[in-house]
């Protein structure tokens, strides 16, 4: 068996245990808690008995539903409704952790991480480390961490037995609120860790499926989180046997001979299809929305990509840019899955016209199917956009993997667009490596996948005018520059070479190249937007016709349009009226045509440069 991790007494740098010295009583002593973005408790828990399942009120809700919701899913904000619904718990709590709670400090979070022989592409420090943002995202202060490396998960506790103890163990000396496990937990090893650790058990879907409780705003991000928390309940009531006694509802909702747990799956099946009623409405709704847009020949595009790769911050870089309306823009932070609902803003592109640029959820490894599943209507911005704009860290070491794994979920969603690739973070990406991407979708490289060196903030801070000039500085530029070209969809990229040489190491490139290209940017500094602008107009500009049209000078209104609806390269006043070319999409030209305006040299579309 691999060495394993040793859980210090003392949260360290990096917010894990880490050290020997424990404080005055025993008790570790933070050195440097984890930033807690919304001081809280991380809600989610499957223990019926225990407090702390309730999802955010909603006043809308109908008064069952709303009972299965405040049973089945994460805690509202804040903890301290825990301790008032449940007095059971204040007695199994010891008192200072009460009186943590009740002072509403941030849930400390004690981390388990299993790696099997045969794993995901991910290293165990990856994982580990994207726990721990996800844990600090969900509000919690990581205060340690155990690891272990197994052939084969033990069926009763996931962990094996020794381990169990040491995280029991561990859990009390550091005085943690909750033990958090990088894999999904079945319910029976949920019920057995609980019991052997003594206090709250949660596994990653559960603590993700909180961090979206958390964040969803709009009404239908909550109707989408309720649903997936449901359905992730769901399987995990049997088993769960007379702890659940209060899905039921109390007297008068049983029928004969119905046992509870049969009333508490009819409730949440209810609710679930209730929900899931509810959201076919937004999706009809947003289908609507869509045909107008259709209808207007507005083209889409829709940021897409990893969580916490800057896809708001790109966003509100576009939309800064080349925004038309003015008004408050959604600003990006360093946590994952910050971004929920998506956001649709009307930009004006150049060379295009007018443009909706959405920016979305963020994916994550291993993500939850249910929450695919469940946010299906809002992805549905992504599946009908003209072009997806595959925003990833470049700063990370680890982002061919990230990149084939925000793949893989576009391919299951069926999101079958051209999608260009776009490298984020530039300015943080330390010498050596400013040529991130340019291999990109070229096979395979290096013989050991995932030994791309780091390029780290604190690398680049270090290297001085290492990240400067990278755009000038990068690998092959052809037109526009910047942005390396690849091959159509689903074909490895013209580019040349083999695997990007990146740092020390070989930057592994992702298996298949899916891209229409790849452009280097900073949505921080604003390097290579106008290299993305450039690839994206190369991309629109497909879909536009290039016309030459005489406009009356008593229709000043379709002169307005056409520069509204497209891109005017020239006009001319003349003895009838403006002579303009333009490119303008398909349906534009029809309605011009509709309205009286005359058309000369009508080119044919054009193909597109890049692309
Ligand atoms: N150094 C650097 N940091 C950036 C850049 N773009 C974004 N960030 C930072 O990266 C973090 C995440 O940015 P977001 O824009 O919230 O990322 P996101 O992809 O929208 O994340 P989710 O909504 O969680 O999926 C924030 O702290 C940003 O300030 C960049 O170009 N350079
Ligand atoms: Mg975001």
């Amino acid at each position: 068996m691999a060495p394993v991790r040793r859980v210090a007494g003392r949260t360290g740098q990096d917010g894990t245990g880490a050290a020997e010295g424990n404080g005055p009583e025993g008790r570790p002593v933070p050195e440097r808690p984890d930033p807690i973005p919304e001081g809280g408790q991380v809600r989610a828990r499957l223990d019926p008995g225990a407090p702390g399942r309730q999802v955010r009120a909603r006043p809308d809700a109908p008064a069952e539903g709303g009972q299965a919701r405040k049973q089945a899913g994460p805690a509202g904000k804040g903890g301290s409704r825990r301790a008032r619904q449940d007095p059971a718990a204040e007695d199994r709590d010891p008192p200072d952790e009460r009186a943590r709670r009740r002072a509403g400090g941030p849930e400390r979070a004690l981390l388990v991480g299993v790696a099997w022989e045969r794993d995901g592409r991910l290293s165990f420090d990856e994982r580990m480390d994207e726990l721990k943002e996800l844990a600090r995202s969900a509000g919690a202060q990581v205060v340690g961490e155990i690891r272990q490396r197994r052939g084969r998960p033990e069926p009763a506790t996931l962990i094996g037995p020794g381990k169990v103890a040491e995280v029991a163990d561990a859990r009390r000396r550091l005085d943690a609120d909750v033990v958090i496990f990088d894999r999904d937990l079945t319910p029976a090893q949920l019920r057995n860790l609980e019991r052997a650790i003594g206090g709250k058990v949660i596994d990653r879907t559960q603590l993700i499926l909180d961090i979206f409780a958390a964040r969803a705003r709009s009404r239908e991000g909550q109707l989408q989180v309720e649903l997936a928390q449901l359905q992730y309940l769901l399987p995990r009531l049997a088993g769960m046997g007379e702890a659940l006694s209060r899905l039921g509802g109390g007297i008068g909702t049983r029928g004969p001979g119905e046992t509870r747990l049969e009333v508490d799956r009819r409730r949440i099946r209810r609710r679930i299809a209730d929900l899931r009623r509810m959201l076919a409405e937004v999706r009809r709704h947003r289908s609507v929305q869509r045909k107008g847009r259709q209808r207007a020949g507005i083209p889409v595009v829709a940021l897409v990509g990893y969580t916490n790769a800057g896809k708001t911050t790109l966003h509100a870089a576009l939309v800064r840019r080349f925004g038309v309306a003015a008004g408050p823009v959604a600003q990006g932070r360093d946590r994952l899955f910050d971004t929920l609902d998506p956001t649709v803003r009307r930009v004006k592109w150049p060379g295009v016209g007018p443009v909706l640029v959405a920016d979305t959820v963020g994916f994550i490894h291993d993500l939850p199917p249910h929450l695919i599943a469940a946010f299906r209507a809002t992805l549905e911005e992504v599946l009908e956009a003209d072009l997806l704009l595959h925003v990833v860290d470049a700063s990370q070491p680890r982002w061919p993997v990230d990149v084939e794994t925000v793949d893989a979920i576009l391919d299951d969603l069926g999101a079958r667009q051209p999608r260009l690739l776009v490298m984020n973070k530039m300015d943080a990406v330390a010498a050596g490596v400013e040529d991130a991407g340019a291999g990109w979708g070229e096979g395979r490289g290096g013989e050991e996948p995932g030994i791309a060196q780091p390029a780290t903030h604190a690398e680049a801070a270090l290297g001085g005018d290492s990240t400067a000039d990278w755009a000038a500085a990068g690998a092959a530029s052809p037109v526009p520059d910047g942005v390396v070209p690849a091959a159509s969809q689903g074909t490895a990229p013209a580019t040349g070479g083999g695997a990007a040489r990146v740092g020390r190491g070989v930057m592994p490139a992702p298996r298949t190249g899916r891209a229409g290209g790849v452009v280097r940017v900073s949505a921080w500094t604003g390097q290579g937007l106008d290299d993305l602008a450039a690839a994206v107009a190369a991309f629109l500009q497909q879909g536009l016709r290039r016309v030459t049209v005489l406009v009356p000078y008593h229709r000043p209104d379709l002169r307005t349009r056409i520069h509204d609806a497209g891109t005017v390269e020239a006009e001319e006043p003349g003895s009838d009226g403006w002579t303009l070319t333009a490119r303008l999409p398909e349906a534009e030209v029809g309605r011009l045509r509709r309205a009286g305006c005359r058309f000369e040299d009508q080119a044919a579309p054009e193909s597109g440069a890049v692309f």
